[in-house]
């Protein structure tokens, strides 16, 4: 039965002939509209005119036909966990899917030619994809520092942390996917079958359709973790030792890296691992230095192994050029160290302070522009205007872990290493929050003069179509070929502002 639903506020929409049960799905309440028209970024806000809850994966696709075929075809946005810096996951006066409605669930399965993996709803959190494979003791193997993200929003990016060097991201552990094309197609995907759909959708910023289902990588999970921080004064051997540690076989399992400074200290929100007497005697050389950088390393283990595991870490440790005196080890569970950032933020959202404006800037840097970035960047901007405390990530990934017929991009240099950076900004308020904004800027430009060719990672600050074909570069062609094929009339993802 169709119905004619009718809103108060667009009359585009009035005359839209939608099945009963999806009208009755679309809302239009204060509540639902408010949380729609923000994010985790806090800086921006744009208003749907509805926002839709869905039960099935079926209801997704009338939603989109019902636009398709429309004469006057309204916008749709997936929206995950809304943790997008400035409205990538909304709708101006279109339709939010809150995707975490459905409950596609999480199956662990195993077959002769994948081995084990995970059948996940793309609303899913990466946490209950955790917990729910720890039962079976699997998990999977790439990650983000912060679990309280839905599979399809991180696989709309990349999905990328210290295990990236050795994993790739989360795209590149993903074996199968079902997707809802702009068209309203519900189609599956893989290497093998809709090969095109599937690299265009794996870091297409939610472009060409809508993940109902990812098919997830999975290994044996390990049950502790030791966890080791270093402290470098000089940037040039900081990162000769983080690319080494990339480089070594059977290694380490995560390799990352940030920034300490006087406004920046040891301890932040990612994580307090750091003891209150460490933290001083760390902030101290950082005061006395003005910055100082701090390798992170984890390497997994299980408790009931016989591996000596601290002697292979010491194996490891003995060609470091660390400060002497500066090497700090925790032993913690694995699930404690995947899920660290949850417990700082926690701590803010008691003290008030998770709710702020993030004006954060992601990057990926190639490796012949990394120490040009540390004078220009870090020390000259970051450190000199002390506008905010961070965290300021810096860690190399290898590009042969990245697949180039995905829609990610990264740097385009012939060397396998590139850096990311990540300035975590969190602003006291608005006002402060275009402040820091307006460093971003500063510091995209001042890599355009000096010529460091960085790409941005969860792009943000594109205005002009010259500046997103400049950013996918040879892959632009491709990329808007995709586009016309699989969401032709440029309903889906909005927000990204790219069509
Ligand atoms: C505290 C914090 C820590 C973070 N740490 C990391 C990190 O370590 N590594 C990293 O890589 N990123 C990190 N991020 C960034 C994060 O991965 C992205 O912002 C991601 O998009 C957020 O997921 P989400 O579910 O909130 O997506 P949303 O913000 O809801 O959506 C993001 C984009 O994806 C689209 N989208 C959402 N769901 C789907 C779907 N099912 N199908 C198709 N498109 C969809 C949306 O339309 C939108 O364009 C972090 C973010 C925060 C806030």
């Amino acid at each position: 039965m169709l119905t004619k639903f009718t809103p108060w506020r667009n009359t585009s929409f009035s005359s839209l002939p939608l099945p009963l049960e999806i009208a009755t799905k679309l809302y239009v309440d204060s509540t639902s509209i408010k949380t729609a028209s923000s994010d985790f970024g806090k800086l921006f806000q744009e208003t749907p005119f509805a926002v839709f809850y869905p039960s099935t994966v079926s209801d997704i696709v009338h939603l989109v036909k019902s636009s398709y075929t429309s004469s006057s075809p309204f916008k749709i946005a997936a929206r995950g966990h809304g943790h997008s810096i400035d409205g990538q996951a909304m709708a101006k006066d279109g339709v939010v899917v809150e995707m975490t409605s459905l409950s596609g669930g999480i199956k662990v399965s195993w077959s002769d030619y994948l081995g084990f993996y995970a059948d996940v709803g793309g609303e899913q959190l990466w946490i209950d994809v955790l917990r729910t494979t720890l039962d079976h003791g699997l998990a999977p193997v790439s990650w983000t520092d912060y679990l309280y993200l839905t599979i399809g929003g991180t696989l709309s990016n990349a999905g990328i942390s210290g295990q990236t060097f050795l994993h790739g991201p989360q795209i590149s552990n993903v074996h199968e996917l079902d997707v809802i094309t702009g068209k309203g197609d519900f189609m599956t995907c893989s290497k093998n079958m809709n090969s095109e759909l599937f690299y265009g959708v794996l870091g297409g910023l939610g472009q060409f359709g809508i993940i109902t289902r990812a098919r997830i990588v999975l290994d044996k999970a390990p049950t502790r973790v030791k966890w080791v921080r270093m402290i470098y004064e000089d940037f040039d051997i900081f990162t000769k030792d983080q690319e080494h540690l990339i480089s070594i076989n059977h290694g380490l399992n995560y390799v990352e890296g940030s920034i300490i400074m006087k406004k920046s200290p040891a301890n932040n929100w990612r994580s307090s691992f750091f003891s209150i007497l460490d933290e001083e005697k760390v902030n101290s050389l950082a005061s006395t230095c003005g910055v100082v950088y701090c390798l992170e390393v984890v390497k997994y283990y299980d408790e009931f192994s016989v591996q000596p595991i601290n002697e292979e870490l010491d194996d490891i440790f003995k060609d470091l050029s660390f400060k002497t005196g500066f090497i700090f080890k925790k032993d913690v569970s694995y699930v404690d160290f995947l899920n660290r950032v949850r417990i700082e933020e926690l701590k803010l959202q008691c003290k008030g302070l998770w709710d702020v404006p993030h004006p954060w800037l992601n990057l990926f840097v190639p490796k012949s522009g990394i120490l040009e970035f540390n004078q220009h960047v870090f020390v000259d901007i970051i450190q000199k205007e002390a506008k905010s405390s961070g965290p300021f990530l810096v860690y190399p990934m290898k590009r042969t872990r990245w697949d180039d017929r995905m829609s990610a991009t990264i740097p385009d240099e012939d060397e396998d290493v590139f850096y990311t950076i990540g300035l975590l900004h969190s602003a006291r308020n608005t006002e402060d929050g275009k402040i820091i904004d307006d460093q971003n800027k500063k510091i995209l430009n001042v890599c355009a003069e000096i010529g460091i060719e960085i790409k941005q990672y969860l792009p943000r600050y594109y205005t002009t179509k010259e500046e997103w074909i400049k950013h996918f570069g040879a892959k632009w062609s491709l990329f808007e070929e995709r586009k016309a094929k699989y969401d032709p009339k440029l309903i889906l993802s909005p927000g990204q502002r790219i069509f």
